[in-house]
């Protein structure tokens, strides 16, 4: 026996182990058809680490785990329903061993000796360690997911087993948080979601807690741990209260860091971008931390007007679903109406990303599954946080994606101070490309869309746009005379080199923004203003902000597209209604695929200050529930035993080596959940209204690095 991969216990000596090997069974798991339909043989083997030493003091089987009944649950993962990959089946048999109260980390391994390998192999193995910090990500028994449903294969059915326990980690107290953010303090019930969502990444703060159920051996080891009295029957126990199965309904036990994308083309953008970040902040159990510049982009799919678009970063205490259906309010309370998918809106919320969640129901896909192509999102997303890192399957650096995103052209421009006072009072002044077609202040109770300004009365405004009529029933077309002049563009005053960090630089030929009869005043090619030049109207030219930053993950400039006009400014003749949204454009070089970099992970919290949370976080050790629990000592029986001490050679000393001793498992160390503190400390655009959106308060928050998931993008072990 080697002590070589022993996990230390509450006092830093090795755990003890109970191993447990060469569980067969046939199961259907894998990618290919044959596989679900045929099944093959899989084999476990799982090491359990705990402290033996309370059970074999009392003699006790209560006090530690039983090994066939952990052999009969890893049987039942094999056979059970199946899932595509192996490395889901080996986090699903640790979920099961970690369900036993007394076992503090579980190594698994699964072979899979008949995969589907076209040469000749032996064996393939997965093997994983988790323990109580690093909880498995996948629930212990599937719930019914998007995988199961595969028509290309039997779907035998998963047997209706009770749901262990996963016992969380000793939560991290996290500093009080300003209210409106309500801690959250368990799993309250909620209405239970659609059953079908597919959860391929939880972190552990929304590890999955299920109800037991009274006649399961496993449940009852969980409940009647430390097991030791023996528990009168009670008269009548309260039925369990439903607890929550669907991650996408589970409140995190701490404020989540989440991101949300707005989009509006129709009405008054930029007012109604504005009142919604009010009235998202107002949510409660939500916070707006950051506030991105404001973009205006080509609106990506049917013709219709330049969008403008921003991306909030909130901290929540919310469950995802209820997230979203308080965004959904916000965007009804602006008059949102879905009539057209991807259609002009007065407002869109888009959930974007839940700290590190990765799932999929019909009703909410996380993270958003087309963030990742939208520079629309994308490039106002990396203005104010340039090293977030966008989850799941197509992730990767934000900025990155950014500027890679085949609508990254479109991208207009970006007003870092759009929520300032400045912002509205400036966008009077009459616009001088617009002067044959003159504009009068729009009158907001003129009736020119009642239906919009009932429900939403800071929304009486139609967007000037690239010469189209909004399409929306919503909002009627404007005549062009009640067009409002305009959105402001207000300059940033910040010099180079300053904290924001940014200068202005125009492309070449002029900033190929604009629309002849847009309203935003732009410069095209050959026009005598230069950036930052105010003109006599007092429009101020602001082309594309581009970052100086040189260090990854700054913006690559775009590449210039080219326009069969060479009028980039004239957005209208240049297609950019009609253009097919996601297909590259000419001009932009393919971008190798995204490696990992150490660096990208989360960041612990959004600021700007050299984040103390990336260090380990003392809370989670020694985890005082795993401490010798008290009812086992003293053991008189036991002491003194002089022949048993000292006691310190356990770890201290060479271990002998035992004839049975199994060559050192390959385990591969867990490596830390943080990430190193990023060198640069980086310039982020706070939210204008400081007094409004205070950034403070929030303890820093650790994120888990966002796994890869397991079940979905190309098989790599089938
Ligand atoms: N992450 C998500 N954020 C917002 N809505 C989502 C998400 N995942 C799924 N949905 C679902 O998508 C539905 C349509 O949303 P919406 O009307 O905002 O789509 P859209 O903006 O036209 O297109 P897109 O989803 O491509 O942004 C919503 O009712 C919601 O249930
Ligand atoms: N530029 C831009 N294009 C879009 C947007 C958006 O917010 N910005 N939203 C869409 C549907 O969510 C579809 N297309």
């Amino acid at each position: 026996m080697t002590f070589a991969d022993a996990v230390p216990g509450p006092d830093g000596r090795p755990l003890d182990q109970i191993r447990l090997s060469g569980v067969t069974a046939t199961g259907h798991h894998g990618v290919l058809a044959e596989e679900r339909a045929e099944g093959q043989t899989f084999r476990a083997d799982v090491v359990l680490h705990l402290d033996t030493q309370a059970a074999a003091g009392s003699d006790d089987l209560a006090a530690t785990v039983s090994y066939a009944d952990v052999a009969e649950d890893v049987h039942d993962v094999l056979t059970g329903a199946p899932v595509d990959l192996v490395e889901t089946v080996a986090e699903r048999i640790a979920a099961v061993v970690l369900a036993y109260a007394p076992v503090q980390a579980v190594d698994v391994r699964v072979h899979k000796p008949q995969a589907p390998i076209a040469v000749p192999f032996d064996d393939v193995e997965i093997v994983v360690r988790r323990d109580r910090e690093h909880l498995p990500v996948v629930p212990p028994h599937p719930q019914r997911t998007v995988a199961a449903e595969r028509e290309d294969g039997p779907e035998p059915a998963p047997a209706a087993e009770p749901q262990p326990v996963l016992v969380p980690p000793t939560p991290v107290p996290a500093a009080p948080v300003e209210a409106p953010v309500a801690p959250v303090a368990d799993l309250s019930p909620s209405v239970p979601g659609p059953d079908e969502t597919m959860i391929s990444a939880v972190p552990s703060q929304f590890a999955v807690a299920t109800a037991p159920e009274p006649a399961s051996s496993s449940a009852q080891e969980v409940e009647a741990e430390p097991a030791q009295a023996e528990v009168p029957p009670a008269p009548e126990p309260p039925a369990p209260e439903p607890v929550p199965h669907d991650p996408l309904d589970v409140p995190p036990s701490e404020p989540v860091e989440a991101v949300l994308a707005l989009g509006s083309n129709i009405g008054d953008p930029q007012g109604t971008l504005r009142a919604a970040v009010t009235d998202i902040d107002r949510i409660p159990g939500l916070q707006v931390m950051e506030v991105s510049p404001l973009a205006r982009t080509a609106a990506v799919g049917p013709e219709q007007p330049d969008f403008l678009n921003a991306v909030l970063l909130v901290r929540t205490t919310l469950p995802p679903r209820d997230l979203l259906g308080a965004c959904q309010e916000v965007e009804l309370l602006h008059g949102r109406v879905r009539d057209e998918r991807w259609g002009p809106r007065t407002l869109d919320v888009d959930l974007v990303q839940y700290g590190s969640l990765v799932a999929s129901a019909d009703d909410l896909e996380l993270p958003h599954p087309r963030a990742r192509e939208r520079a629309f999102v994308l490039v106002p997303w990396a203005e104010v946080d340039p090293e977030a890192v966008l989850g799941g399957l197509g992730g990767g650096p934000v900025a990155q994606l950014a500027a890679t995103a085949p609508d990254r052209p479109g991208i207009r421009w970006l007003a870092l101070d759009w929520l300032t006072e400045a912002a509205t009072t400036g966008a009077v002044a009459a616009q001088p490309q617009a002067a044959e077609q003159p504009h009068h202040d729009h009158d907001a109770s003129s009736g020119a869309q009642p239906a919009v300004e009932e429900a939403a009365p800071h929304l009486p405004t139609g967007y000037p746009s690239a010469g189209h009529e909004a399409p929306s029933s919503e909002v009627p077309a404007m005549d062009r005379d009640q067009m409002p002049p305009s959105i402001p563009v207000p300059r940033q005053e910040t010099p180079p080199g300053t904290a924001q960090g940014y200068e202005a630089a125009a492309p070449e030929g002029g900033v190929g923004t604009g629309h002849e009869d847009a309203m935003v005043h732009e410069v095209p090619a050959g026009h005598d203003e230069a950036p930052g030049q105010t003109d006599e109207a007092g429009w101020t030219y602001e082309p594309e902000i581009l970052p100086t930053r040189q260090e990854p993950p700054a913006f690559v400039p775009a590449a210039p597209v080219p326009s069969p006009s060479a009028q980039p400014d004239h957005a209208d003749q240049a297609g950019y209604g009609t253009q097919q949204p996601y297909e590259p454009q000419p001009g932009y070089a393919p971008q190798p695929a995204y490696e990992p970099q150490p660096g990208y992970e989360p960041r612990a919290v959004y600021g700007t200050e050299p984040q103390p949370a990336y260090e380990p976080q003392p809370a989670y050790e020694p985890q005082p529930a795993y401490e010798p629990q008290p009812a086992y000592e003293p053991q008189p029986a036991y002491e003194p035993q002089p022949a048993y001490e000292p006691r310190a050679v356990y770890g201290t000393q060479p271990q002998p080596v035992f004839a049975d001793q199994q060559p050192a498992a390959p385990y591969v160390p867990v490596p830390p959940a943080g990430r190193p503190p990023s060198s640069a400390e980086q310039p982020t655009i706070p939210a204008p209204q400081p007094q409004a959106y205070p950034a403070q308060g929030f303890a820093p928050q650790q994120h888990a690095p966002v796994p890869p998931a397991p079940d979905a993008g190309p098989p790599r072990h089938p």
